[in-house]
């Protein structure tokens, strides 16, 4: 992999925003003088990105972009990817990390208009609504209270009690269910929730089953024909996590066949690129499955926090090396540099790079100010403030020591 120079001045720095990024996170790049922009609404594939990444430094995405080894290893003056999201499993994190890229999402920006939705959706769901709905459009008039139930009193299974599961569990007690979970982690169980052993316990005993794990291996189909068939008849099925952990022909069977009287879901295996392009699923045409275009995280409200968040933590990382919070690389948290030069290098985690590193300082005789280091098993990142005006000399050095990934100077 070659050496990477990026010394450059904020004009210079190429910044990709994709899928309707919020304007506030543009708004805040400028700010911080970044003003060289590309503001695209949709996603692009492989092959667009990997034409338009050559020569951009930062890029923005939502959940739509796949951000793979093939695109990170043409994108040769990235330094940062923003996920302007909660999931991060659209990009290859461990490539990212390879190729020296940080990576930065919002972690819990949305969590909460998640949670608003899928108990809007239990209670839509509980009524019939999707159907009833679907019937009133074409003329038809189902006004009946079989099958409608309230929410009281029902059991709510949450798969995944983490930030959107509980955050869930908390407003459907306020509505008098009961909150069973199922995560593999051991969770604090909020309020009255109770935890179940296994998945199938969980798949048993709920009236509605609600999914808000991340897309992993484990969790990939982890919903299929046996899980539908272990979920009580009759019983309710919602997904806003991801569109791989359902088997999605399965689920379209168990509402055929009346196994399940109501589906909510948000989020597909295949989902269109941007606006203009045809969602096709076999859900489609299911009047009792409520179909949401992946919009769980879409309020203004969450999608204007989640733009200052998150050109945040890329302008930080720009401006200052910090890498706090990042999701794939070892956390450094760094203060200002006002009075010297900083120079960043990211290398393989290596015997002997610190050495090398340092051994070049040493031959220049400079005072450096201050020296931090963090590592993980990949990759080590050592950040310098050095009092000298030969900061570029000695970068184009540390970039010739062996198992160097990228290394930049901030002034
Ligand atoms: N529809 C939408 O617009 C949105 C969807 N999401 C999706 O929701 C997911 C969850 O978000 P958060 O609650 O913020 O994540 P989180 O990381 O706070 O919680 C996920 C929980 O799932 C658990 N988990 C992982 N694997 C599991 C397994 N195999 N079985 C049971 N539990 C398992 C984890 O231990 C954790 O407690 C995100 O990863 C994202 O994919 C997030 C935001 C918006
Ligand atoms: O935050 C997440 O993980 C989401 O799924 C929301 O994705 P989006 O930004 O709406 O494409």
């Amino acid at each position: 992999m070659s050496v990477v120079k990026q010394s450059l001045s904020k004009d210079k720095i190429k910044i990709l925003m994709l899928e309707g990024v919020h304007p506030s996170a543009i708004k805040l790049f400028e700010r911080h003088g970044y003003t060289n922009m590309e503001v695209l609404p949709s996603s692009l594939s492989d092959d667009e990105l990997i034409e338009k990444m050559k020569d951009v430094h930062i890029v923005g995405i939502r959940s739509r972009t796949q951000l793979n080894e093939r695109v990170f290893a043409a994108a040769e003056k990235l330094i940062a990817v923003g996920c302007f999201c909660i999931g991060t499993n659209q990009v290859d994190l461990a490539a990212a990390k390879r190729h020296g890229v940080v990576v930065f999402n919002a972690p819990f920006s949305n969590t909460r208009s998640v949670a608003e939705l899928v108990l809007a959706e239990v209670i839509m769901l509980l009524r019939g609504i999707p159907a009833k709905n679907a019937s009133a459009h074409r003329g038809g008039w189902l006004k009946s209270a079989k099958n409608s139930f309230e929410a009281r009193g029902k059991t709510l299974g949450i798969v995944g009690y983490g930030h959107i599961g509980s955050q869930l569990s908390v407003l459907a007690e306020q509505l008098g269910m009961q909150v069973i979970y199922y995560d593999i982690e051991d969770k604090l169980p909020l309020g009255n929730a109770m935890p179940v052993h296994t998945l199938d316990d969980l798949l048993s005993q709920a009236d509605i089953v609600t999914l808000h794990v991340p897309e992993t291996e484990q969790t990939q189909m982890m919903m299929g024909v046996r899980q539908f068939s272990r979920m009580k008849p009759n019983s309710l099925f919602i997904n806003a996590s991801r569109g791989t952990v359902v088997d999605i022909e399965a689920l379209a069977s168990a509402l055929q066949g009346g196994h399940l009287a109501g589906a909510a879901i948000d989020v597909f295996p295949v989902e269109p690129k941007g606006n203009n392009e045809e969602f096709l699923s076999p859900l489609r045409g299911i009047d009792n499955c409520l179909l949401t275009p992946h919009i769980g995280g879409s309020t203004m409200e969450a999608q204007e926090n989640i733009g200052t968040e998150v050109a945040g933590k890329l302008v930080r990382y720009s401006d200052n090396g910090s890498t706090l919070s990042a999701v794939n690389f070892p956390e450094v948290s760094l203060p200002t540099h006002d009075t010297t030069r900083r120079l960043l290098h990211i290398h393989k985690n290596q015997p002997g790079m610190l050495n090398a590193i340092n051994s070049i300082l040493s031959e220049y005789q400079i005072n450096v100010a201050g020296q931090y280091l963090q590592t993980d098993e990949a990759v080590g990142y050592v950040v310098m403030d050095i009092d000298s005006n030969n900061g570029s000399e000695i970068l184009a050095r540390m970039r010739k020591i062996p198992g160097t990934i990228r290394a930049r100077q901030l002034f």
